[in-house]
């Protein structure tokens, strides 16, 4: 084993810790704004709430009207704003290190002079890596949720969004329906045109599905094949109508295969919420619904309570 030196304590390091007391003190106390402004934005990793501690500590040093923030983050638009507008204005492009992490707007009724723009730099250069951070978690929590080859929210995404639908549906009786759907045949279509036409048709399928259902309604890749869609406000029948408008998109849509035109059908269960159902019981009784379109010819769609 290796021989470790003893630690010597010399009078530098005695002052050393004497000096890391006083600033530890300083820290806690938080008695200069960038050590608070510091210190607070890095107890969250909530891109909302930093800006809101941002907001708040720059309007004590530097009082404005309004404040507002705008990136896109992960293909989505993320804005975040506090107070009402003014007719002078100062805007500033956000970036570390080349990267670009959004715009910050400061707007106010009197002019803001050299100095408080000194200033307003200042407290960005000290918020900048605890926003980064939140930015980065943002797209990264986006793309644990998002299918890699569809760029649709995935299983993962159903799962947690199905819990919530199920406790408001117990909460507020709102009524949601899910669409379980799964391409029929679709392993004959990886055998005879091969992967690449197959994730392309994939591909297709979500945005047909995609551009077949409402704003408030979501679609997922739920598995391989297979797709989910969530409807929030919707009864049994109009879930139903749903899922035959998804079955006439999926099979209009073509992939040229040199010279032979490709087609595909789908198979649709659909389940609305039950009282005190879980996530789990709900997809199990979808699927169920599946099962029975697949067992009863494909191409068709099933409810689960006109089963039996
Ligand atoms: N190209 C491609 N194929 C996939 C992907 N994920 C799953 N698959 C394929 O989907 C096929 C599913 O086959 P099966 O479960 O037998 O179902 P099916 O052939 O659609 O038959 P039915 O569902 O009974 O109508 C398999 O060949 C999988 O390899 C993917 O990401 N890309």
């Amino acid at each position: 084993m290796k021989n470790i030196p003893s630690i010597q304590r010399t009078t530098s390091q005695a002052k050393d810790l004497a000096a890391l007391r006083q600033a530890f003190q300083g820290w806690k106390d938080a008695p200069d704004p960038l050590t608070r402004l510091t210190r607070r934005l890095s107890t969250t990793l909530s891109l909302e709430t930093q800006l809101g501690i941002l907001a708040e500590e720059m309007n004590a040093s530097i009082p404005f009207d309004a404040l507002s923030y705008h990136h896109q983050i992960a293909h989505r638009d993320f804005v975040f704003a506090t107070g009402m507008g003014g007719p002078h204005r100062c805007e500033y492009r956000l970036s570390l290190e080349g990267v670009h992490y959004g715009t910050l707007t400061l707007n106010r009724r009197q002019k803001f002079s050299e100095e408080e723009l000194e200033g307003i730099e200042m407290i960005i250069s000290a918020a900048i890596c605890p926003l980064r951070n939140a930015c980065q978690y943002i797209a990264i929590e986006q793309t644990a949720l998002t299918d890699a080859l569809t760029s649709i929210p995935n299983k993962r995404a159903l799962d947690e969004h199905l819990e919530r639908a199920s406790r408001l549906s117990d909460r507020h009786g709102e009524e949601y329906a899910l669409i379980l759907g799964d391409l029929d045949h679709f392993k004959s279509v990886n055998d005879e045109y091969g992967h690449v036409v197959g994730d392309h048709l994939l591909r297709l399928t979500a945005e047909a599905i995609g551009s077949t259902i409402r704003n408030s309604d979501s679609v997922y890749r739920f598995g391989g094949e297979e797709f989910a869609v969530l409807l929030p406000h919707t009864g049994e029948q109009e879930a139903r109508d749903v899922a035959d408008r998804i079955r006439h998109a999926v099979s209009s849509l073509r992939v040229d295969c040199g010279g032979t035109d490709l087609s595909v059908t789908i198979s649709c269960g659909v389940a609305r919420h039950l009282a005190e159902e879980g996530a789990s019981q709900w997809i199990a009784r979808a699927d169920e619904a599946l099962y029975r379109a697949k067992a009863q010819g494909r191409n068709c769609t099933r409810v689960f309570a006109s089963i039996g």
